[in-house]
């Protein structure tokens, strides 16, 4: 851990960590804290996962200025990207005043432990950032499911790490669910963290004074947690705790086409795919441009079987390729048949 700062929390920039598995309501939020409150200057960090970013044109929309989002993209910023957060955070510090507060989107598989461990081992950082709390998306409707999972022998759960290291809660998507399935919900989030506060919600919808300038992360609680939260191993400039981040199971399939797709053969190709490969297939997103739609861009977003398809807020600009991305984050993913599949859709010789 750093020494004690000598600054003091208030005259430091609050920095929220949002975590929360693929798909669980983490860029909902964000969104909705942007547009719900115009008072405070937010910067935004996005870490994906996805081999290709489709959530930055998903936020940048309800951005006041394109230079408040930040992406980090090479990798997951709990385990191979850790410097790059570092070096991110460095480059905010000269400009931090300008900022009411900075927000890190964690990707879904990322495992908020280590996250902490750097924050809070970096001196430059840990004077100049306070984080104010680390905030846990919980989907209602697959949370159970992923808590549940079996991973391989020492490797971290990271739906398990999420909750754990968690101040606030939010169960989300309580649409999904019956009231039954929801208290059986909170007791199994009760029973792997019993400090927070577990808030029910829709589309990430929160009074937002229960998240943001609440200054309740608390690291002895993580140390509790983690005792070797802390712990270096030799060679190693940054903390790397004991657990192993296993990512060797899930791959990131990101698939660009140019040209017009076929809005029925698509939905087709969809819906054969969620049927089929629901369970393994954490997480779909794209931006799409279809034939006969004039300039309307539309957004395909996929949560296992839980589809939500619809016109996105920009449009085609005049003179912009027309390049559908699509981006598919899961188990046992063939790149060939999915690229295939997709191409299979365009509509040949299409040009509006
Ligand atoms: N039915 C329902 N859908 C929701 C709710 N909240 C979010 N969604 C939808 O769930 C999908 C995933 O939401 P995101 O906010 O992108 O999830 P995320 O955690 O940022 O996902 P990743 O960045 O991939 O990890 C989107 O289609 C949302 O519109 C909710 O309360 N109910």
């Amino acid at each position: 851990m750093a020494e004690q700062s000598s600054t003091k929390d208030e005259a430091k920039t609050p920095f929220t960590i949002i975590t929360g598995f693929l798909g669980a309501g983490k860029t909902t939020l964000i969104n909705y804290i942007l547009t719900e409150q115009r008072d405070k200057r937010i910067c935004v960090i996005e870490n994906e996962f996805g081999e290709i970013n489709i959530d930055e044109k998903l936020v940048s929309a309800n951005m006041a200025s394109k230079e408040d989002l930040i992406q980090m993209d090479n990798g997951c910023a709990c385990c191979s990207i850790r410097g790059d957060l570092v070096r991110t955070l460095g480059g905010l510090v000269e400009k931090r005043q300008q900022f009411d507060a900075v927000m890190l989107e964690t990707t879904g598989l990322a495992d908020p432990a280590p996250i902490i461990a750097t924050l809070k081992s970096n001196q430059w950082i840990d004077d100049n950032f306070a984080i104010d709390a680390v905030v846990c998306l919980a989907s209602a409707k697959h949370v159970k499911a992923h808590l549940e999972e079996q991973k391989p022998d020492g490797a971290v759960n990271e739906a398990v790490q999420q909750v754990a290291f968690s101040d606030k809660i939010l169960l989300n998507k309580v649409d999904l669910v019956t009231p039954d399935e929801l208290t059986a919900i909170r007791k199994d989030i009760r029973k792997i963290n019993h400090f927070a506060e577990v808030i029910e919600c829709e589309r990430s919808r929160v009074d937002l004074k229960k998240i943001i300038g609440i200054n309740s992360f608390d690291i002895e609680k993580c140390i509790d947690l983690d005792p070797v939260l802390f712990k270096k191993t030799e060679g190693s400039e940054e903390p790397t705790s004991g657990k192993v981040h296993d990512l060797s199971m899930v791959s990131s399939c990101g698939i660009s086409v140019e040209g017009f797709l076929d809005v029925p053969k698509f939905n087709i190709f969809m819906a054969e795919l969620l049927q089929t490969r629901a369970a393994d297939l954490y997480r779909s997103k794209g931006v799409l441009s279809f034939a006969g739609q004039g300039d309307q861009k539309f957004v395909f977003q996929g949560v296992h079987e839980q589809i939500d398809f619809g016109p996105a807020q920009t449009q085609w600009q005049k003179g912009e390729r027309r390049v559908s991305k699509i981006v598919f984050i899961g188990r046992n993913l063939d790149r060939k048949f999915l690229t295939e599949k997709i191409e299979s859709c365009l509509v040949p010789g299409a040009t509006e």
